[in-house]
């Protein structure tokens, strides 16, 4: 199947705009204490800026941020990516990740986040993540493929504490403006 690059969704959020959490208890974009806390920006494109300060909690080696925490960043970023600009879901079903620097405790990794195209319910994304500001040197390279779902995907295999918990309190699910 033929990969397309489609066009940004109409009710994608306008450039400039802050996103709100996906989901409340994200460990990428919502309130863990120890989460990452991302806060994330459309751009005006196919493209999401986003951030990530890394912490104490997130440690791997000493003063080092844990590579697999860099993923997850990635991982929402990418995500988020593919449904802020389809407005459909999406679920990461490969994510391919290049680590070119240490990245410290205390730095703040700006992520931009590319649509590149999509086939069928194939999402392809990317992103590079630079140190310290968005023309910093470049720490982290991703590429994901994500698979757009249905809601049903979640209220069949979530945890039903909180299927129920959301659908008590749809607000937990305020999806991206
Ligand atoms: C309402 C509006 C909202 C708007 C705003 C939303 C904002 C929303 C933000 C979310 C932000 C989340 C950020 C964190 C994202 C996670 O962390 S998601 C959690 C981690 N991922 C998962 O749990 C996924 C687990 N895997 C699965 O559930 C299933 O394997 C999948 C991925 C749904 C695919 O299963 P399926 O539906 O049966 O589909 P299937 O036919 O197998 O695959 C479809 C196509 O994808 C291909 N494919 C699937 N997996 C792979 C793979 N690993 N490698 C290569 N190709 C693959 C297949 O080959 C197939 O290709 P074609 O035949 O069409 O060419």
């Amino acid at each position: 199947m033929e990969t397309e690059l489609p066009p940004r969704h109409p009710e994608a959020p306008a450039p400039g705009t802050e996103l709100g959490p996906h989901y409340a208890k994200c460990f990428g974009c919502g309130e863990q204490p120890d989460g990452l806390h991302m806060r994330m920006v459309a751009g005006d494109g196919l493209y999401l800026d986003s951030t990530f300060k890394v912490l104490e909690a997130h440690q791997g080696a000493p003063g080092l941020a844990h590579g697999g925490l860099l993923v997850c960043a990635f991982d929402e970023a990418l995500g988020t990516t593919a449904g802020t600009f389809l407005r459909r879901p999406a679920v990461t079903g490969k994510l391919d990740t290049d680590f070119l620097r240490p990245v410290p405790v205390d730095s703040v990794l700006h992520i931009r986040s590319t649509l590149d195209g999509v086939a069928g319910r194939k999402v392809y994304v990317s992103a590079d993540g630079r140190l310290d500001g968005p023309e910093g040197p470049i720490a982290v390279k991703a590429r994901g493929l994500f698979v757009t779902v249905k809601l049903e995907h979640f209220a069949k295999h979530g945890r039903a504490s909180d299927i129920a918990a959301v659908t008590a309190n749809p607000s937990m699910l305020e999806v991206n403006p």
